[in-house]
């Protein structure tokens, strides 16, 4: 299967990279169109065989999937000469375009998939959103499989995605503002920022492998663990209700929709 990346930026980088890494698509399969040549220099310095192009068409017109990951503005002009159509899929990381603009720019039968993975696709630890149209059950739990080499993938509605990408596209820097903060505070304490950048990531990937490897847990079954009555981590939690911590992150979430 032959896979066309249309821009070689944070996203399109990213993706490249993080297939070229999988099983699923062979580095030889994939081609990587960008206009200006030095993210497809260093593309191919980590992985020769990718091939690349600043003709966009030369890339599209023999692909079986066409991932495009320019800026959302320029989907149109970048799309519309490609013309892309069945059996072609089409793949959009563009945030905020739905399958109704998307359908304007190709074939509006061809098969489209949206895709939102986060910023750590490039650690192969995305959490990626893909929803569909067009599609067959094959070609969805192929898409499904294709991003889970990149991290892990789950299939919503479309009417989803705005909510969705809040929580993990752009929660992906509201996690990272807690990490910053909680440095804020150990440096503040004496401790190193590289030593305290650790125990805090290191503290998040726990948090994080404790829900995700036991479909039963919650976050209020793990804190009440941490939490020994009369404790210390009881005055910590309370301060943090105190100061509007729940409220500041539902805002936050509800503000980037
Ligand atoms: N960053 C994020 O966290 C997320 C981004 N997205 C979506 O991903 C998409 C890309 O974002 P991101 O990767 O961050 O943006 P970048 O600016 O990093 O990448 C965009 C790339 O598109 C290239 N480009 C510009 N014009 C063309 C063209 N005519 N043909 C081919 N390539 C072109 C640019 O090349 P050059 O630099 O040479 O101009 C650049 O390399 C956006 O639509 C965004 O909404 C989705 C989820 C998360
Ligand atoms: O901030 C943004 O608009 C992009 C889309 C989702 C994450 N980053």
């Amino acid at each position: 299967m032959k896979v066309a990346i249309i821009g070689a930026g944070n996203m399109g980088g990213a993706i490249a990279r993080g297939l070229a890494h999988g099983h699923y698509i062979k580095a030889q399969d994939i081609i990587v169109s960008n206009p200006s040549s030095g993210k497809l220099e260093a593309l191919k310095a980590d992985f020769p065989d990718i091939r690349t192009t600043h003709n966009n068409k030369e890339a599209s017109e023999d692909a079986d999937i066409v991932i495009i990951a320019v800026k959302p503005w320029k989907v149109k002009e970048v799309l519309e000469p490609l013309r892309l159509r069945q059996p072609q899929i089409l793949v959009s990381v563009a945030a905020g375009l739905t399958f109704e603009d998307l359908a304007h720019f190709v074939d509006p039968e061809m098969p489209i998939f949206r895709v939102i993975p986060n910023t750590a696709i490039s650690e192969l630890a995305s959490m990626t959103l893909i929803a569909a149209r067009n599609a067959s059950d094959t070609q969805v739990k192929q898409m499904i499989e294709l991003f889970n080499e990149m991290g892990m993938s789950i299939l919503i509605e479309e009417k989803q995605f705005a909510a969705a990408t809040s929580l993990t596209s752009c929660g992906i820097a509201y996690v990272l503002k807690y990490v910053q903060a909680a440095m804020q505070a150990g440096v503040e304490l004496g401790i190193k920022p590289k030593d305290a950048m650790k125990m805090v990531a290191q503290t998040v990937e726990g948090a994080a492998q404790l829900l995700l490897k036991n479909e039963q847990t919650h976050p209020v079954l793990e804190i009440e663990k941490v939490t020994t009555p009369g404790g210390i981590t009881i005055k910590g939690i309370n301060q943090l209700e105190h100061d509007g911590f729940t409220s500041a992150v539902i805002n936050a979430i509800k503000a980037s929709m």
